[in-house]
């Protein structure tokens, strides 16, 4: 990927987000990972090469489709993009309204979950009144509320104190629990830890991929020097 006539930004990247995965994404500031989460939001295309989904090529997907498969897709973008003249609620409420859903039948979720992100009480202003930790969480909330079929997040805990920050991993975990695909870029090393995931690591518009700790460990356990040069071939500059 590049922009415009400008350097590739990413390049020979390849690998498959399997359905009902977590993954991490990180690198340094500048690396990519924005861009990667554009491409894989279809919200950017490709310079060369090829983007599928659910086994269809994006390229081919018919301008009826696209909004379509954004539907299915959750994002919790690095600006929030929430619409001020509506209340926190009908912010959240938003893609549950979108997809035909009656406001008696989601309220109670809305605040539910309105409640677990900590914004119980602030569910009538509007988010131009809010901080901007705030603001990120009701960008959390409105991705994860229709159990996407996958969830894109970009430094979702970027603005939160780390109590907020692990509470709300905890969300995305419940939610991959019940089967929503999860990539999280994020700088927070504590955050990554947290979770047996896979990591994707950007650096220099190169990715690799650490396979989660469980399996890095039954790999030592099995070949202890196989596993010994391959953990110091990945090492990366941020862990
Ligand atoms: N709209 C744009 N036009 C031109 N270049 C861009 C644009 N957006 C990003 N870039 C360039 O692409 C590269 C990757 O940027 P990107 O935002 O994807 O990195 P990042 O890893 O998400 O960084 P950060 O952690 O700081 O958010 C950078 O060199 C950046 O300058």
């Amino acid at each position: 990927m590049r922009y415009g006539h400008g350097p590739e930004v990413l390049r020979d990247l390849s690998f498959d987000l399997p359905r009902g995965s977590f993954q991490f994404l990180t690198g340094p500031s500048g690396a990519g990972k924005t861009s990667l989460l554009r491409l894989i939001y279809l919200a950017a295309k490709p310079s060369s090469g090829r983007i599928s989904y659910f086994g269809r090529d994006a390229a081919e997907l018919t301008r009826k489709e696209m909004p379509l498969l954004r539907r299915r897709i959750g994002v919790v973008f690095q600006e929030f993009r929430l619409l001020n003249h509506l209340s926190v609620f009908d912010n959240v409420a938003l893609p549950l309204r979108i997809a035909g859903r009656r406001r008696q039948d989601y309220a109670e979720d809305v605040a539910e979950l309105l409640a677990w992100v900590g914004l119980g009480e602030k569910m009538d202003v509007v988010p131009a009144t809010l901080s901007g930790g705030e603001q990120q969480r009701v960008a959390i909330a409105r991705a994860v509320v229709g159990q996407p079929e996958i969830l894109i997040a970009d430094e979702p805990t970027g603005n939160v104190d780390p109590e907020m920050g692990m509470r709300l991993l905890r969300l995305f975990a419940e939610l991959n629990k019940l089967g929503t695909t999860i990539i999280i870029a994020t700088h927070d090393l504590s955050l990554v830890r947290m979770l047996d995931a896979p990591v994707m690591s950007l650096s220099n518009g190169h990715l690799h991929i650490r396979a989660p700790r469980s399996q890095r460990q039954a790999q030592a356990n099995a070949a202890p020097e196989e596993a010994a040069a391959e953990t110091a071939a990945m090492e990366t500059p941020d862990e």
